[in-house]
């Protein structure tokens, strides 16, 4: 049986003032199951997350999201999609279920479980402390929090753990595989932190220089490379050699 792909890309290129950025990316991305994106920086994992959002126009190629194409219906795609890209940008003066409030109201959301979401990502006992009284952990939990509370299909995060505490970081790691395992959820996230990756993706997919090297699970990772994910990233992004 053909298994649903949430998200798919096909010749995906972007170009930024004449620089060639994403390069014939083709990535798939399983219903139901969490993809970790890997790649150096500026090797293009932001550009293509906002490829998938419909945020940016692809200059060739197509990516198709939860069915649907990313430029045509970008709306739809935006209205399914929880997502945490760069810096988390709040309404300062206000507390962190106000804003979530909010969100929710622009996203015509019938969802109310406000405080359950806050529990859920460990932002206990804020009441109704201002957003810009709040750490950087604090306010990458209340991304985490906005991107999944109207019920998303796809959650797209660009290096969600960024800023965590170990806790932190485990509870987070906790709530993705529940959001996928349980709920249904796809996620696509990127990160720095190998390990992380490794624990949480069922598919890696390695981006370099706009395109995708290769995609794996970490199982067959762990078979090619048993010294681990750092020589397999390295090698991967060198050319299939290992620096030393
Ligand atoms: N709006 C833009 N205009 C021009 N160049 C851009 C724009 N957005 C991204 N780029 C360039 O595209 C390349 C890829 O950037 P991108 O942010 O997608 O990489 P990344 O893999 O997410 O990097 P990092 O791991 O450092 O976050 C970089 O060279 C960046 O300078």
């Amino acid at each position: 049986m053909a298994t649903a792909l949430a998200v798919q890309t096909k010749n995906l290129c972007k170009t930024f003032n004449g620089k060639e950025v994403i390069k014939n990316c083709n990535m798939s991305v399983e219903s139901g199951t969490i993809y970790g994106f890997l790649g150096k920086n500026g090797a293009g994992k932001t550009t293509v997350f906002k490829l998938l959002l419909g945020l940016l126009k692809p200059t060739m190629g197509q990516a198709t999201v939860l069915g649907m194409d990313s430029v045509q219906n970008n709306l739809e795609i935006l209205k399914r999609t929880g997502s945490l890209i760069e810096t988390p940008v709040f309404y300062e003066h206000l507390s962190a279920f106000d804003n979530l409030q909010i969100h929710l109201e622009y996203m015509n959301s019938p969802c109310t479980d406000i405080k359950d979401t806050l529990e859920a990502v460990g932002l206990f006992n804020v009441g109704t402390q201002p957003v810009s009284a709040f750490s950087l952990g604090m306010r990458q939990r209340l991304g985490i929090a906005r991107a999944i509370i109207h019920r998303p299909d796809l959650l797209i995060l660009d290096e969600p753990i960024n800023g965590l505490d170990p806790v932190g970081i485990r509870e987070m790691r906790g709530l993705f595989k529940r959001l996928a395992n349980q709920e249904g959820l796809t996620i696509l996230l990127s990160s720095h932190i190998l390990s992380e990756i490794e624990q949480i993706a069922d598919r890696i997919g390695i981006l370099a220089e706009g395109s995708i090297l290769q995609e794996i699970s970490p199982q067959e990772i762990k078979e090619k490379y048993p010294s681990g994910m750092e020589d397999y990233f390295m090698s991967i992004t060198n050319g299939g050699v290992l620096n030393e």
